[in-house]
């Protein structure tokens, strides 16, 4: 199935709710659209006569050698989507070899994703995606359940000082979860009662020291989630960060900022000899992942497209899409003349329109 034909099942099955939480963005949603449009604006310009007749797109990023360029990026609240959740993401993910971030918002707890990616891999990539709690024993508790569930790395999202206003859910009225699902990684934390949970808060006092403080509170690497200034990547690699992600939350934050494609290139020159440069927002076809890592991105993340595959189908549409983003992808490497994902270089780039 192609991706578009998971969406509209992904719309035909879920609650209108539940749908327009995974697919809406902030404001008028101009960023959630921009995000999308920005990769026609980028076109490749293949080498030839350099290609072979099998292709290595195996990538290295912190805690993980996987078989693809392709992170699943943290989204929240799986098991609104489908019955199996979070499980069923990590066991697709798994499979198709490629890194799974579960977060701080999953209906399901680390461990279980864990042991769940570990039903079809037995040495899987789980990484963990952070909000940084006001108390900082909270995000030490949050660190040590990733760490005993066995990720191999954590992610940091820094994008989020405040909730963004998530137009179609205040429109709706979405502004908790029905009775039955929970965000599981905040049961049994540190000042709430046992069994009990505590909120996700976002706090605009959080700083560059919060974010040292937990790169030292663990031996994991630490990637942060949510940077498009280059001075901000600098800063995260000054303290501590193992890898940076451009993202703008998949246009569900900021109403006014550019789309994530058109940050990387800055963020590449600032950073990317020092650490691996990721980048989600707007990926939707192997030729997006290609650009991507022509402009210096080591690997993408993919949000809802994930989600539509899960809504739709469960671990098989989770698979569908993973497939479907890597078949499209190598075939683009080959069309471009590339052996591996190191073939794809800045200057096979070219903006539409534009003369070189
Ligand atoms: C439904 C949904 C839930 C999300 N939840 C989280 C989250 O809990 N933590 C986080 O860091 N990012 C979250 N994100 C942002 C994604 O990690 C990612 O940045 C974004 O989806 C990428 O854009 P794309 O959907 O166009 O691929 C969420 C995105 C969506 C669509
Ligand atoms: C206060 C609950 C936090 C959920 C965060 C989910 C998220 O990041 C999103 O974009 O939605």
């Amino acid at each position: 199935m192609t991706l578009r034909a998971l969406h509209d099942a992904a719309r035909r099955t879920l609650d209108p709710v539940h749908f327009d939480y995974l697919a809406g963005g902030t404001g008028e949603e101009r960023v959630l659209a921009d995000n999308e449009r920005a990769f026609d604006r980028y076109l490749l310009l293949p080498r030839v006569l350099c290609g072979s007749e099998t292709r290595d797109t195996a990538v290295d990023l912190p805690g993980a050698r996987r078989t693809a360029p392709v992170v699943v990026a943290p989204t929240a609240f799986h098991r609104l989507m489908h019955p199996d959740g979070e499980r069923a993401a990590a066991r697709a993910a798994a499979a198709e070899g490629v890194v799974l971030v579960t977060g701080t918002a999953a209906t399901t707890a680390v461990d279980g994703v864990v042991e769940a990616a570990r039903e079809a891999d037995p040495d899987p990539a789980v990484w963990f995606q952070l909000y940084l709690h006001p108390r900082q024993e909270v995000t030490e508790a949050l660190v040590r359940r990733a760490e005993t569930a066995g990720c191999t790395a954590l992610v940091v999202t820094v994008d989020s000082p405040v909730f963004g206003r998530h137009t179609r859910d205040l429109r709706n009225g979405f502004t908790d979860l029905p009775p039955g699902y929970a965000a599981e990684n905040m049961r049994d934390l540190p000042g709430a009662p046992p069994g009990s949970l505590i909120d996700i808060p976002m706090s605009p006092a959080l700083s560059w020291r919060d974010f040292g403080e937990t790169v030292r509170m663990t031996s994991l690497p630490v990637l942060v989630k949510g940077v498009l200034h280059p001075a901000d990547a600098r800063l995260a690699v000054e303290h501590g960060a193992a890898g940076v992600i451009v993202s703008n939350h998949g246009g569900r934050q900021c109403d006014a900022v550019p789309a994530a494609v058109d940050c990387l290139p800055a963020v590449v020159g600032a950073v990317a000899d020092r650490v691996p440069v990721l980048l989600d927002g707007g990926v939707r076809r192997g030729s997006d992942v290609a650009v991507a890592l022509a402009l210096g991105a080591a690997a993408v993340g993919v949000g809802r497209p994930v989600v539509w595959g899960l809504a739709a189908g469960g671990e098989a549409g989770v698979r569908a899409v993973l497939g479907a983003l890597r078949d499209e992808y190598d075939h683009t490497l080959a069309l471009c003349g590339g052996r591996r994902n190191t073939d794809l270089t800045k200057d096979m780039i070219v903006r539409r329109g534009e003369t070189w």
